[in-house]
């Protein structure tokens, strides 16, 4: 579908339903090599949009410039209707709060055990007394079934027992917007389905924004109210998951359909 950058309405499937992060003709470009090349996309509340696209073409780069951390070379990055490079630093900082990121190793700190990463942005952020961060972290932890490792440290337990416990860790301070980088990266066919259908269903629970970053058309299918796909620094496609994986685009019918013959070839 063709999305006019110019327009300042909200654009694509998000026309008419409540969004929280709106990109209008977002484009970065580092030493001269575009990566963002004029990207507007609306992301719909209480739903899960999957921004899909090949390798290396500009997915973290684009979740990056969502959650503040990478500022465009053009174009406007609004949250919550503020454009997050125009307020003040500490508002951007408050703007982040309200944000949980499950990154691809689930980063937990090494040297702190299950119990203790979880309960970490509620002892840095909060006033929480040890009682109530106690509730909240084993609920989450409960939530995503490790409620029994809470002592281990991260090198004791597997890959997606790490993710899990990552996404533990993001949503203990109730963001509104939850970012996922690549969740599936690195698990088998079967841990990806079933951590797939777990961010299913905490979305279900506890609504919000959730963005999730992936090439793998599975979790996408398993996942998506919304895909977005990007090739080529802009959005080839933005639509409800249905129409997207019904698309006639050549491109988008090669990606989605996981096709050697299309458009995208090995560069
Ligand atoms: N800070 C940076 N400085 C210079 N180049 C960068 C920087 N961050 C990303 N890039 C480049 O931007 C391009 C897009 O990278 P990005 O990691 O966003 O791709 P991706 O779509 O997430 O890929 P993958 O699916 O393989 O993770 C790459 O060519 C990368 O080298």
């Amino acid at each position: 579908m063709t999305i006019d950058t110019t327009e300042q309405q909200f654009a694509g499937p998000a026309a008419g339903l409540e969004t929280t992060i709106n990109l209008r003709d977002v484009r970065k470009a580092f030493n001269g090599s575009v990566v963002l090349d004029g990207v507007t996309l609306d992301f719909v509340d209480d739903a899960i949009t999957t921004v899909l696209g090949p390798s290396g073409t500009g997915k973290s780069v684009l979740l990056k410039h969502i959650v503040g951390l990478l500022e465009p070379d053009h174009g406007e990055v609004k949250v919550f209707g503020s454009d997050i490079w125009k307020v003040s630093e500490e508002e951007r900082y408050e703007l982040r709060k309200r944000f949980g990121v499950l990154f691809q190793d689930g980063a937990l700190f090494g040297s702190m055990n299950l119990y203790d990463n979880v309960a970490f942005p509620l002892r840095k952020h909060t006033d929480k007394s040890e009682k109530e961060i106690r509730e909240i972290v084993m609920s989450h932890l409960s939530e995503v079934g490790l409620e029994t490792a809470i002592d281990k440290a991260p090198n004791e337990i597997s890959g997606g027992m790490r993710k899990r416990a990552g996404f533990a860790r993001a949503l203990v301070m109730r963001p509104d917007v939850v970012l996922f980088d690549e969740p599936d990266s690195g698990l088998d066919p079967v841990r990806t389905k079933l951590l797939c259908q777990l961010i299913s269903e905490v979305h279900r629970e506890h609504g919000g924004t959730y963005i999730v970053i992936t090439h793998d058309i599975p979790s996408a299918e398993t996942l998506s109210d919304y895909v977005a796909v990007l090739w080529k620094g802009k959005i080839q496609q933005y639509s409800a998951a249905d129409v997207a994986f019904s698309s006639g685009d050549p491109f988008v019918r090669q990606f989605l359909g996981g096709h050697a013959e299309g458009p995208l070839g090995m560069d």
